[in-house]
């Protein structure tokens, strides 16, 4: 058994600039890895990514939400993928919010689709991942638009697939690697585990004073002394994640000096975290950041995350370019799957990548 160190927590809160990387610029690829390094979050703007296709999530989104809980309920239990109403995880965690949680693999989801389908036949023509992402959100909609909300899922998914692979590329190119789609083609595996998640953090009635007001700053009093934790401090597991959220805020991430640094919406654009095993393939590099969302806000807040996992056999371990008899390799090699393992094992807060520390004490 070995023990993960407990997470750092900080009550102070401070409003700094979020690095913003213009993706149609020419140095972008070191604009990436240096937020990668200092922050281990980014923004990019001008990533190509059609509106219609965001807002069509959105409204998707929305209209799931807002249904009466039994209808939600028919996507079944968040265990690990369906919906879910504060408990998060398995370990007790909990928070102000409620969520839908699908996997993108094709391969699960043609599985669950032959359950779910008056006419399974019908999923099997065309491409899989389309039919089958088509199949759960089906399991939603029952004789609603699906079809609509079927094409608003999967064109979503796809575009920030494309992105997550766009930012992978350039940031093996950033570092130098020598196959620059290493990273992206992992999550472009046919079977790769990435997972696509909504959270939809209610509106907190007493919580006037602490609407994002896009025309001024944030104050630091203003989220920091907020207690209404929607989602608490955590980093993701996965390679990394594209988060999008609507016009309420409610992000914040660590800075390295444990300060947090509340993240204002940006409707149309990407938020960029570095997760866990992006930190392991880079030797520690790049830091996978801690974040959490508040849910103070007196209009709801809708997120979306897809969260780029390789396949769960296939091995994380630091990249040899990222090895040197001054860096030596810090992250014994491990698999998605053991690592997700942990994750699921562990609090929400849980350091979960020290488990795989070259280093690490191992208790018996
Ligand atoms: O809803 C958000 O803005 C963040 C949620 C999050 O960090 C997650 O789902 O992993
Ligand atoms: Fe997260």
């Amino acid at each position: 058994m070995v023990v993960p160190t407990p997470a750092v927590r900080t009550k102070k809160t401070r409003a700094v600039g979020i690095p913003t990387i213009d993706l149609s610029s020419l140095n972008r690829s070191e604009l990436i890895v240096k937020a990668c390094e200092q922050y281990g979050f980014f923004k990019v703007i001008n990533h190509g990514v059609p509106r219609e296709i965001v807002m069509g999530m959105e409204e998707e989104g929305q209209d799931f939400f807002s249904r009466p809980p039994i209808e939600k309920q028919k996507a079944g239990p968040a265990t690990p993928f369906g919906y879910g109403c504060k408990n998060i995880g398995f370990n007790g965690d909990s928070g102000e919010l409620e969520y839908l949680l699908l996997h993108t693999d094709p391969v699960s989801i043609f599985e669950r689709s032959k359950s779910i389908s008056r006419d399974p036949a019908k999923f099997r023509k065309g491409h899989l991942a389309r039919l089958l992402s088509y199949a759960q959100i089906l399991s939603l909609n029952q004789n609603q638009n699906h079809k609509m909300a079927s094409c608003a899922a999967n064109d979503y998914i796809e575009a920030v697939k494309d992105l997550a692979c766009e930012i992978l590329e350039l940031v093996g190119e950033g570092l130098w690697l020598e196959d620059k789609t290493i990273l992206s083609g992992l999550i472009r595996d046919f079977q790769s585990d990435s997972f696509f998640r909504l959270n939809h953090y209610p509106q907190f009635k007493d919580g006037k004073n602490n609407v994002w007001d896009p025309h001024h700053k944030f104050q630091s009093s203003t989220v920091g002394d907020s207690k209404r934790v929607g989602f608490g401090e955590h980093s993701d597991p996965q390679i990394l994640t594209i988060l999008r959220s609507n016009d309420v805020g409610g992000l914040q991430v660590c800075t390295n000096d444990g300060l947090w640094m509340p993240v204002p919406p940006d409707p149309s654009d990407f938020y960029v975290l570095v997760g866990d095993a992006l930190q392991a393939f880079t030797n520690g590099r790049f830091s996978s950041v801690r974040h959490r969302a508040m849910a103070n806000s007196a209009k709801p807040r809708l997120s979306m995350m897809y969260f780029g996992a390789p396949p769960v056999d296939s091995w994380i371990s630091p990249l040899p370019e990222m090895i040197s008899p001054l860096k030596p390799c810090l992250y014994r090699p491990f698999t998605w799957g053991e690592l997700k393992k942990a994750a699921y094992s562990l609090r929400l807060s849980d350091c979960r990548l020290d488990l795989f520390k070259s280093t690490a004490t191992h208790l018996e």
